[in-house]
């Protein structure tokens, strides 16, 4: 453990969580909790990265014929260099079924850290992680790992030559792609697709869908966690497995899926998740009646069901309106009008909050982002007044879903402070708003961004975050000369008041 989390946190024990760790004094929101180096960092199942850059290999080491490599990086790890030369160059090696099944590689990567005296120790700190071997054995996650790494791997006999050959069985191997799929980490590469890394530390905090701690990964790939809100003395420090901005079932599954538990946390046991309804229905006989009533899943007889009036829907028939209005969303990516009609569509079936509604709102969000940015000219007002529409109705949910600091709310804030800037200007230029009026909008849209930066200051200074906060500081002082200018007189009013002063003087 490094110094600052052994002094921040303790770890913990029980039959539930397994390891957590907890606070050992109130940490406040915005301190640093942990800065971990990852233990080591492996492309995504299926893919070829170069071991030393981590950018698209498109060829092999020329010494050990073995680690993929990108076109401009010559060597990698002399170590790992070494040892795989020796065991290429071993008799019966059959080089081309590593070749053929990729993510075998990965798998001897792991097993190099325990050949290596330098790296023995942190081979021994990744097999002490969670690997729910029992769970997994013979499903069908375990048969895959088994056809496409584990035989492949032990037929090339590679694996023969490593000093730990005698303990290397299917099981050892099994327990290692497990390790990875309980605890690894998405890692932005270079190209920004996703790879994985393992953090021995971060690993152990447990999970909760409306965490106290956030992480995020520097230019190096250190995970950086960091405490969102204030931290009790004695509070489990947690953070999130998952994508937040699902809805309960969909993160429940997720979770039994990958990390094998069923998450109970608070949002996850209320039905209304902490009444933001993203799992909701909206009621058609309530609608019916001018009244608003919502369907939710109720948590003992698991039916969904209105809490108005009782109306009830089936499970097939949930399954059903959720499939086809995924299969919509996916049908209608990158179309602006598609998605705008879906969107009006689905507001008579879904929650406002619901996930799938909230999914649609960020592609929106995103195409007008980029016709905003595209633009030669200014856009209309209605594209502007949009777009601060579906930054505030996002703000509204991740108050309740991620109340402290908060990365996806930051970001949202300061598209909706600069929306709104441009907005005013243009309604001032329309003469709609006066010179008071448009300084008061203007303060409004300062408070914003500077809320905006307050949220995302704590993200590493190279990652696009970080940068987004050395813009968004640039942006704030041209907005805040911007207020200043309106200050001050306009010219033609100095002029007229110069012209008043000298007729003044003259008739003295
Ligand atoms: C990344 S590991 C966390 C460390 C782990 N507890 C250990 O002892 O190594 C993830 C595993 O921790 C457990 N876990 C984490 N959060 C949990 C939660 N909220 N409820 C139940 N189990 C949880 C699950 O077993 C999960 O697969």
């Amino acid at each position: 453990m490094s110094d600052e989390f052994c002094n921040k946190c303790q770890i913990y024990e029980n039959e539930t969580l397994g390891r957590y760790v907890k606070a050992n004094d109130v940490i406040h929101a915005g301190e640093t909790i942990l800065l971990e180096k990852p233990l080591l960092i492996l492309p995504c199942t299926g893919e070829k990265r170069c071991c030393n850059c981590f950018r698209f290999a498109l060829q092999y080491c020329s010494k050990c014929s073995i680690s993929p490599m990108c076109l401009e990086c010559q060597t990698h790890s002399e170590y790992d260099c070494s040892t795989l030369m020796r065991l290429t160059s071993l008799p019966d090696v059959k080089l081309d079924l590593l070749k053929k099944h990729l993510d075998t590689y990965g798998l001897l990567r792991c097993l190099l850290l325990q050949e290596n005296p330098e790296t023995r120790e942190h081979f021994e700190r990744m097999l002490n992680m969670e690997s729910h071997l029992e769970k997994r054995r013979n499903t069908p996650i375990w048969q895959q790992h088994n056809k496409e790494i584990i035989q492949p791997l032990i037929k090339s006999n590679i694996l023969k030559g490593l000093q730990m050959a005698e303990s290397i069985n299917e099981d050892l191997l099994q327990k290692i792609c497990s390790i990875w799929d309980v605890n690894s980490h998405e890692i932005r590469a270079p190209d920004t697709a996703a790879m994985r890394g393992l953090y021995v530390n971060v690993s152990l905090l447990a999970h909760h869908c409306c965490p106290n701690a956030n992480q995020a990964i520097d230019d190096q790939y250190r995970m950086k966690v960091y405490a969102n809100r204030d931290i009790g003395k004695d509070e489990m420090v947690t953070n999130s497995y998952t994508n937040l901005l699902l809805g309960t079932e969909e993160r429940r599954e997720f979770l039994r899926e990958g990390k094998y538990f069923h998450c109970t946390c608070e949002r996850c046991e209320d039905p209304t998740e902490l009444g933001t309804h993203m799992s909701s229905f909206v009621c058609a006989p309530c609608a019916g009646k001018n009244q608003e009533g919502f369907i939710v899943k109720d948590a003992a007889s698991k039916s969904w069901k209105c809490l108005k009036c009782g109306h009830t829907l089936r499970n097939a028939q949930v399954q059903n309106i959720l499939e086809k209005a995924r299969e919509e969303v996916f049908h209608s990516q990158d179309d602006l009008r598609r998605l705008e009609y879906l969107l009006a569509k689905l507001h008579t079936i879904l929650h406002k909050n619901h996930y799938i509604i909230v999914d649609l709102k960020q592609n929106i969000a995103n195409i007008l982002r980029s016709i905003i940015m595209s633009s030669l000219q200014r856009p209309g007002r209605r594209l502007y007044e949009r777009k601060i529409r579906l930054c505030q109705d996002l703000v509204l949910l991740l108050h309740t879903i991620q109340p402290g600091i908060s990365r996806l709310k930051g970001i949202a804030l300061y598209e909706m402070a600069t929306a709104s800037a441009e907005l005013y200007r243009l309604r001032f230029g329309e003469k709609e708003l006066s010179v008071q009026e448009l300084k008061e909008h203007l303060g409004k849209c300062e408070s914003m961004f500077k809320e905006a930066i307050r949220l995302l200051l704590h993200e590493p200074s190279e990652t696009p975050e970080g940068k987004l906060v050395k813009s968004m500081m640039n942006e704030l002082k041209d907005l805040r000369n911007d207020i200043q200018l309106l200050d001050q007189p306009a010219p033609e009013a100095v002029e007229d008041e110069e012209e008043n002063a000298v007729e003044a003087e003259d008739e003295e």
